[in-house]
């Protein structure tokens, strides 16, 4: 066991912010063709494992020319807040020409930039300086579906039956085929198939009516897809978020989810990216359950996945206060290839995603964080972190807490840093993403047009009112949240287990409270959290590190050797420490 090290893989564009010029044009090409400077392989990094990813919508993020939508000059002079935060990967939600009827997943075109986000060129200067601050940069690519706008759908609908062009989309002349799949927006669609007047038949669509699935049984759209991947890729981003990844495919009798053809063409194209690209990250957005997940996690696929199964089950802990639901999902955790990594996250721009429970727990979270029901939307709830959790600081750092300690890649979704709120009343899940609140001032500071013009309006609700909920005033006070998510940030970064180790369940005497170490080489982290609301003492089995000296991760400060009995330790509600486990000095 040892001190804590420094993160462990370097970022393969940190010359540029660390050393000379000519080290970074060699180091950038090399990434860009897959070989290394003497002509071999690049070595991967596995840079995810010890990234900090943080979420957000260019759209909300922050206006840079005054015409109160966010764009990417906007997010380009925001860059330094984030680097300054210690997030050191980005995942950006789809800023691609659309009619916006999904916020952007209704793709119009795959290889431009919304004009009210900007121009390409504005993307290009965006990501130039995203890197030149050791920033990665993953981008939304919804392979399953576009809008009804694209000119593919366009082109498909007039098409003759049978014919490639046609063949874009998934027809039907009735919408009896593929019957009991489920509809995945319920409070908006009744169904899978909609009639389209102009093509005389019906499509299929996973999500809403104006988003046609693409038919990866025609080989053109495999085609078109792995084109638009290097276009992106060719610019440099660091990789995809894959949306919506179980539903590429669709057969009779199946859930229409997760199914072998889609498995393969997600083989293909990783092979085509690692072949061309080097070292770009495929992240899975699959809600699916644990062994369907791990299936995507196999070493060919993707290199990352969402873990859809374990975010309401920390959500389930924190409201039973106890340990077990954690627990449960944590030793149920199927195997994953040894350079794959989960995605854990407590929200996204989404509700939070109830389809991994079970009734019983869906009813029992429902209670506990969305008694409102205009909370509720399809399967979930569409609060932000700070109001699910009561605003309540000590729950708010015990999930970060969590969150950032058990196995897998954080993800911080924008605002959440400093606990913003949302509005429920708001249509869908617009609730969650209003504008980013950055000062006290006009708009929250995120822009300085009409108010009436903004495209999502602020927060004003009085608990969360941007007035008093901002980066500006946050920055400003010490022991505000976001002054303690950058400590807990630059922590974790200093504790390559956290990213990179193996998790053991620790025996604790008291159900209310969870304990597990994780290990990487010679550094083990014990991590302890109380989920109650009151103080708890635990004995924990901790027999194989006898002798170790628990050292506060955060301050230092060291408690008495691991001894013969269990090691008893005492937690303040809602408690929860990191200690390292130091060997003993020689000689003692
Ligand atoms: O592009 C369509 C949708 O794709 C993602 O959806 C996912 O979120 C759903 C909940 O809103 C979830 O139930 C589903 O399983 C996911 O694929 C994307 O994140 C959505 O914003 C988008 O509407
Ligand atoms: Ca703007």
């Amino acid at each position: 066991m040892q001190a804590p090290e420094g993160q462990a893989a370097g970022h393969p564009r940190q010359g540029v912010a660390q050393g000379g010029a000519a080290g970074t044009v060699l180091q950038v090409r090399a990434a860009a063709d897959g070989r290394g400077p003497a002509g071999g392989p690049v070595p991967p990094t596995l840079w995810y494992k010890d990234a900090i990813l943080y979420e957000l919508h260019v759209r909300t993020f922050f206006d840079g020319n005054g015409d109160g939508t966010g764009d990417f000059r906007g997010l380009t002079a925001r860059l330094d807040y984030l680097q300054d935060l210690g997030v050191t990967a980005l995942w950006l939600l789809p800023f691609y020409p659309s009619p916006l009827a999904d916020d952007g997943y209704d793709v119009a075109d795959y290889t431009a930039v919304h004009p009210a986000y900007g121009t390409l060129g504005d993307f290009k200067r965006f990501l130039a300086e995203a890197h030149r601050r050791g920033l990665r940069v993953i981008i939304d690519l919804v392979l399953n579906h576009t809008s009804r706008q694209h000119r593919w759908f366009q082109r498909a609908r007039r098409a003759r039956p049978g014919s490639p062009w046609r063949n874009f989309y998934v027809w039907s002349e009735t919408p009896d085929r593929y019957r009991g799949v489920r509809v995945i927006f319920p409070d908006y669609e009744e169904g899978n198939w909609t009639w389209d007047p102009v093509a005389q038949a019906y499509y299929w669509h996973r999500f809403y009516a104006h988003q046609p699935d693409l038919n990866y049984e025609n080989p053109l759209v495999r085609r078109a897809m792995l084109r638009v991947a290097d276009f992106w890729l060719r610019l440099g981003v660091d990789g995809f978020r894959l949306d919506a990844l179980s539903y590429l495919y669709e057969a009779e009798g199946t859930t229409c989810a997760g199914l072998p053809a889609t498995h393969d063409f997600v083989r293909e194209f990783r092979a085509h990216v690692e072949s061309r690209y080097g070292e770009r990250v495929l992240l899975a957005e699959a809600n699916e359950p644990p062994a369907e997940l791990a299936r995507y996690l196999q070493g060919d696929e993707c290199h990352m996945a969402f873990h859809f199964p374990l975010m309401p089950r920390l959500f389930l802990a924190l409201a039973r206060e106890e340990a077990r639901p954690l627990e449960q999902v944590l030793r149920d955790a199927p195997a994953i290839a040894p350079a794959c990594q989960w995605a854990v996250f407590l929200r996204n721009h989404d509700e939070l995603s109830l389809e991994m429970v079970t009734p019983e727990e869906r009813a029992a979270l429902l209670d506990a964080y969305a008694p409102d029901p205009q909370a509720r939307v399809n399967l979930g709830i569409r609060r932000r972190l700070a109001p699910l959790l009561g605003n309540d600081r000590r729950r708010i750092e015990l999930a970060y807490g969590l969150l950032f300690s058990l196995p897998g890649t954080p993800v911080i979704y924008y605002g959440d840093e400093i606990g913003m709120g949302d509005n429920i009343y708001l249509p869908d899940r617009h609730a969650v993403r209003t504008p980013m609140q950055w000062s006290g001032g006009r708009n929250a500071g995120f822009s300085p047009a009409n108010p009436q013009r903004l495209c999502a309006p602020v927060v004003v609700d009085p608990a969360y009112h941007y007035e008093a909920v901002n980066v500006e005033a946050q920055l400003a006070s010490p022991d505000s949240l976001l002054n303690w998510m950058r400590r807990l940030i630059a922590v974790r970064k200093g504790l390559p287990a956290l990213g990179r180790g193996s998790l053991e369940l620790v025996e604790a005497d008291n159900p209310r409270v969870l304990a597990f170490i994780r290990r990487h080489g010679d550094l083990a982290v014990l991590v302890v959290a109380n989920l109650s609301r009151y103080v708890q003492g635990v004995r924990l089995g901790l027999g194989p590190y006898r002798g170790a000296i628990p050292a506060d991760a955060f301050g230092g400060s060291a408690l008495p050797p691991v001894g013969e009995e269990p090691y008893f330790l005492t937690l303040g509600p809602h408690g929860f420490y990191w200690f390292v486990l130091r060997r003993p000095p020689a000689g003692l």
